[in-house]
């Protein structure tokens, strides 16, 4: 997967993308980011990016034209062709299916806005999708692009060594929360390992750990449990169990 940035500070992603899997999924040419800094369009001496706004009010806006300028300098560096997306508190909450979707991407174009934002006719004109990382606001779009990056690249065929950790992601496998996990030494001053985990049977194993997901779920997160679709054995299940 190709990935473009349009970013005044474009090494800022790059490097966040340098580290673990998404850093070794670059090594390994399964993944390739490639920055555009807006900075090196603008014209004039001092080769202006942004400027105050119309209707005043407080900090600069972003103007339209050396973004634009990025943009198409991005687009012309691969054939491939790719949707813009823009990355703000006003876009489409980012969920774990929208990032198996881009996943499925050839390429990506991020646009990461800093002060208040782009000129609005530069996004109506230019940006094909909107999203956001949560209901929060940063002082730029290099993080959530940063964000974005490494979940997509994790689910590149080939990043993740052990193929099923990706699938046994409770969020890719069905939108529960994780379950616990432990490693070693058995046993600790913190508590011990769920016997469960050490018998070495695989099928209770699973039970155990899909049961866990369902609880944990349930008391912290029932919004996800409505959408996680369960069987009715599930649902009789976690009601009838005891915690253990
Ligand atoms: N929640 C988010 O995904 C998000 C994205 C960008 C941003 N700030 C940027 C947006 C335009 C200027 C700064 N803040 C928050």
């Amino acid at each position: 997967m190709r990935i473009d940035l349009i970013s005044l500070f474009p090494e800022f992603v790059a490097q966040c993308a340098g580290f673990g899997v998404v850093g070794r999924a670059q090594e390994r040419g399964l993944l390739s980011i490639h920055g555009w800094n807006p900075r090196d369009y603008a014209e004039g001496n001092y080769r202006r990016v942004d400027d105050r706004p119309f209707g005043g009010g407080p900090g600069m806006v972003m103007m339209i034209d050396p973004l634009r300028a990025a943009i198409r300098a991005a687009r012309a560096a691969d054939p491939a062709p790719a949707r813009l997306i823009y990355l703000s508190p006003q876009g489409r909450p980012l969920t774990q299916s929208i990032v198996r979707e881009l996943a499925g991407r050839e390429r990506l174009l991020l646009l990461c806005g800093r002060y208040e934002g782009v000129d609005e006719r530069l996004v109506a004109g230019e940006v094909d999708e909107e999203l956001s990382i949560g209901d929060y606001v940063l002082s730029g779009g290099e993080l959530a692009a940063a964000v974005v990056i490494d979940a997509v690249a994790r689910l590149q065929d080939g990043v993740l060594n052990d193929a099923d950790s990706a699938a046994q992601d409770s969020f890719e496998a069905d939108g529960l929360l994780d379950c616990p996990h432990y490693t070693r030494p058995v046993e600790h001053a913190l508590g011990a390992v769920p016997e469960v985990l050490l018998s070495g049977n695989h099928a209770e194993i699973a039970r155990w750990r899909r049961r866990q997901s369902l609880l944990r779920t349930r008391e912290r997160r029932p919004d996800l449990l409505a959408a996680a679709g369960l069987g009715p054995e599930e649902r009789r299940w976690l009601d009838a169990q005891p915690d253990d």
